[in-house]
């Protein structure tokens, strides 16, 4: 029997990006709303009454809106926006990230998806943090630089209009909505100066960590404790010294659900960068959200991906 799935905000970047991955799936039957009633509460509210898992993709106070709407209903959330990802009565949707993760999205009602600058950054914090090798006080620096769809349809439409710049860093009034969960799952106490940056390329991100050896930690410690973190996964792969050359290309995991960490430096010069390569609309958003889905509906994890 299919599973019945709605993807509130189909129209939107990640909806429909999350819907190519699932409707050509016999295991799923999508549940889609008159695209004319798609922002009626009314319209929305029976597709949530006849889905078993919903999926939102839309803007932080419609996913809130979204949640309150079904409320009363059985079914279960996905949330891709940035509005439950420090709740704690969500599920932190990164199943790589801890060994008990995994069952606890399978076991949960609501699933928070991470953002995708957040995916990248806790993936290389967080188990550097549990090695010791990152002390939770330690004044980090994160940099990054992520394709124009990590937008939205309003970015988009200004690169596709070719008024938009070459590259643009933003966010340097240290607001940026994903510091937040970036502090919480990666186990930091200090808040990072975190740089963003938007490049005229559509999807694809590379997110970096600077860090200074400072005596306490080799290039190969950090290596050791990462590639430890990730043995077996399949989504994440910690990338042999020297395996990612000398040019990060932020583009090189589009289409995929995968994300790449590699860590490159001089134990002489004490200067390492940890990086992490994703496609923000993969593993940093949609295909991340279908893997979640996956792991909630007791399949395989790679189903569809
Ligand atoms: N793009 C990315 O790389 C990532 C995005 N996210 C998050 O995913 C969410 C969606 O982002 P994205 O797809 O980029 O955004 P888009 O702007 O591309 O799409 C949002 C969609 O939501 C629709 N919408 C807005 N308000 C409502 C409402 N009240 N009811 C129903 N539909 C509504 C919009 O309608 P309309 O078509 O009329 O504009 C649009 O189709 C956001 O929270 C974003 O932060 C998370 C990780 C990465
Ligand atoms: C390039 C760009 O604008 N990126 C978005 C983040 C995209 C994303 O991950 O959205 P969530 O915050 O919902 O996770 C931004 O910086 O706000």
């Amino acid at each position: 029997m299919a599973h019945n799935i709605f993807i509130d905000g189909e129209a939107g970047t990640t909806g429909l990006q999350i819907r190519e991955r699932l409707e050509t799936r016999e295991d799923i039957r999508l549940i889609q709303v008159d695209p004319a009633r798609r922002k009626e509460a009314g319209a929305r509210r029976e597709a949530f009454a006849q889905a078993d898992v919903a999926i939102l993709c839309l803007p932080d106070d419609a996913a809130r809106e979204a949640v309150e709407l079904c409320a009363d209903l059985d079914v279960r959330l996905i949330d891709a926006s940035t509005a439950h990802r420090v709740d704690k009565a969500w599920v932190f949707g990164f199943p790589e990230l801890h060994k008990d993760n995994r069952a606890r999205i399978a076991e949960a009602r609501f699933v928070s998806n991470p953002g995708c600058y957040s995916t990248g950054s806790i993936a290389m914090i967080a188990p550097l943090v549990a090695a010791g090798l990152i002390a939770p006080d330690e004044p980090l620096s994160i940099n990054a630089v992520s394709g124009f769809t990590g937008g939205g349809k309003g970015l988009i439409a200004e690169y596709e209009s070719g008024e938009a710049p070459a590259h643009f860093v933003y966010g340097l009034g240290q607001n940026h909505k994903h510091i937040p969960e970036i502090m919480q799952q990666g186990g930091l106490t200090i808040q990072p100066v975190f740089a963003p940056s938007v490049g005229n390329f559509a999807q694809g991100m590379a997110v970096q960590l600077p860090l200074r050896l400072n005596g306490r930690r080799s290039i190969a410690a950090l290596q050791e404790a990462l590639a430890a973190h990730y043995e077996g996964e399949h989504f994440v792969r910690v990338l042999a010294p020297g395996e990612a050359g000398t040019r990060i290309v932020p583009t090189e995991l589009n289409g995929t659900n995968m994300m790449h960490i590699s860590i490159q430096g001089d134990d002489a010069s004490g200067c390492a960068t940890v990086v992490a390569v994703l496609d923000n609309l993969g593993k940093g958003a949609s295909g991340a959200s279908v893997q979640n889905l996956n792991i909630m509906l007791g399949l395989d994890e790679a189903t569809g991906l």
